[in-house]
């Protein structure tokens, strides 16, 4: 039997049974090589800080052991992980208790914007392991709701952020709550030498263990940028989007503001966009995450709220669409995707005063960024075709066609096929409206984040008209006769705004509207609709 592939099995890493029985449930078979290097080491107690690149299993790399050394009779808190976000605090405790499914732990995530008395009462039935994020997890520790002398092993996922400068007065203290002799973990994919240094001082002879030698990125990730002028930033994305073959992609951004503008502008482009920030209440975050997952949002567009640990199967883009300020950052936004071995594409977005900080970026990560040309108009128009092509393919394919060749039939002796053919495609797409004029009768309104029963319909008058909530419920109202009253939600954006009004009354509100003036500017208005 080959010796060296037996060791690279789960089951030789001197696992409880329960443990590896929990791995091979979720699919997990070889270790990850952090897992093979770091499992050991903190099972041998020591301290340790562990770097490996973004979606290579470091959440189980500190998972596993930490389970394997709890003790499973004690009923008190044993492990704190801390994590920067919510999100995250969430995942991580999903994957511990995947693992530690026959060990039959008790973990709990605690983040802020759910309520406390509710995380009150679940800690007192008794938790093993807590993952927070450091704000909530300082406000039970004060309320003495979270007690931790029993605790003997501290976690902190995505190290560098955590001991930065926004979260490491919270970490101190946090730190000082627990019992000096514990063991200290570390992880992140990014570990910047002054966070090594600083970070010794709460540990006792640390273990570093790197996977992530020269690349800081993984291989599988293709990295691209294209420059595009600010003004016309919106436009070249929409034309990426248009010719890239996108299952599931996260946009960045650098505000939230930001966010909204272009979550927005998309869902005005007939994309199923969602915005993710921490303007958001955790209600609504916690949807947003659910609906991405579940593949009902095709593009979530974040801050870098979103940057770091999230793993999330479908993504296959990364666009940042604002470069980030920080060459660590650009590293985690783009791990979202090519994780566990598969492929993604990263693309960057950038102005022509931007090149110094790509080449930040390209010097940090060592890594090339390719430059891709803008996709021209005509660029679009021939993918447009292939995927008319790839769609009529499939319904031919598909069969079923008897009554519509009926329709053919009685046609063939008058005119030539190809002509038929064409008369019909263009029947078919005049049936789905677009952007320059709107087909009023056969609009698809879908779901566009408007509330149930209300459509949401965009007008070209934004900020920069000076328009104001007001005006557009008098302007509404007087030209389609709708009561103010009606009216929904308004929120106006620089360039155009989006109001809500009943499903019944959206197309007269729209032909009433559209091409109507406003301060001697024509005005056009389109519903959102869900695309496809
Ligand atoms: N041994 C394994 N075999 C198969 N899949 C694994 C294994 N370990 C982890 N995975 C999967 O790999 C993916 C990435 O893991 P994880 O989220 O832990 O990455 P990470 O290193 O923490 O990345 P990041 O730096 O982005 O936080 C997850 O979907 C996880 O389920
Ligand atoms: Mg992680």
């Amino acid at each position: 039997m080959n010796h060296r592939k037996e060791t690279k099995l789960f089951g030789n890493l001197e696992l409880d049974r329960r443990i590896v029985d929990g791995l091979k449930e979720m699919g997990f078979e070889e270790p990850t090589p952090i897992q093979q290097l770091a499992v050991p080491q903190v099972l041998a107690g020591y301290d340790m800080i562990g770097q490996a690149q973004t979606g290579t299993g470091k959440t189980a790399a500190f998972s596993i052991p930490m389970i394997e050394r709890l003790n499973p009779r004690k009923r008190e808190v044993q492990t704190i992980i801390i994590t920067p976000t919510r999100e995250l605090a969430i995942q991580v405790a999903e994957e511990i208790s995947k693992i530690g499914r026959f060990s039959r732990i008790k973990v709990l995530p605690i983040y802020g914007g759910q309520s406390i008395e509710r995380q009150i009462r679940s800690l007192r039935l008794g938790v093993q392991v807590v993952v927070g994020t450091p704000g909530r997890l300082l406000d039970h520790l004060r309320r003495q709701t979270l007690k931790v002398d029993q605790v003997d092993m501290v976690i902190l996922d995505e190290a560098d952020e955590m001991l930065d400068m926004g979260f490491i007065e919270d970490i101190e203290e946090i730190i000082r709550h627990t019992p000096a002799e514990r063991q200290t973990l570390l992880f992140s994919a990014t570990m910047p030498q002054e966070i090594i240094r600083l970070a010794q001082q709460y540990m006792t002879d640390p273990k570093y263990v790197t996977v992530s030698k020269t690349n800081l990125t993984v291989p599988q990730i293709e990295q691209v940028f294209y420059e595009a002028p600010e003004k016309n930033k919106l436009e070249a994305l929409c034309r990426i989007l248009d010719i890239s073959d996108i299952s599931q992609g996260i946009l960045f951004c650098r505000t939230k503001r930001g966010v909204d503008e272009l979550v927005a502008g998309l869902q005005a482009r007939g994309f199923a966009a969602a915005a993710l920030h921490g303007d958001l209440s955790q209600q609504q975050r916690n949807t947003v995450m659910r609906q991405f997952r579940s593949s009902e949002v095709e593009l979530l567009v974040a801050t870098d709220v979103a940057a770091r640990g999230l793993d999330i199967e479908g993504v296959s883009h990364v666009i940042n669409y604002d470069i980030p300020q920080d060459p660590e950052f650009y590293v985690h936004r783009i791990g979202r995707t090519g994780r566990a071995g598969r492929s993604g594409v990263a693309i960057t977005i950038i102005s022509p005063r931007e090149y110094r900080q790509l080449r930040q970026i390209e010097n940090i990560t060592k890594t090339h960024i390719k430059r891709q040309k803008l996709p021209s108009i005509a660029d679009v128009v021939e993918r447009q075709k292939e995927s008319i092509k790839e769609r009529l393919i499939q319904i031919i394919n598909e069969g079923k066609l008897g009554y519509y060749r009926s329709v053919v039939d009685a046609l063939v002796d008058e005119y030539d096929p190809m002509d038929i053919a064409a008369a019909a495609l263009k029947l078919s797409m005049d049936l789905e409206p677009n952007s320059e004029d709107v087909n009023l009768n056969t609009v698809n309104f879908g779901n566009t984040g408007a509330r149930p029963g209300m459509v949401r319909l965009f007008l070209t008058l934004g900020r920069k008209d000076r328009v104001t909530p007001p005006e557009i419920i008098k302007l509404v109202s007087d030209e389609s006769g709708i009561s103010g009253g009606q009216i929904g939600n308004i929120n106006i954006y620089e360039n155009f705004s989006f109001v809500e009004v009943p499903e019944d009354w959206a197309n007269c509100v729209i032909s009433c509207l559209h091409r109507q003036h406003f301060k001697g500017r024509r005005i056009f208005v389109e519903p959102a609709r869900a695309r496809k």
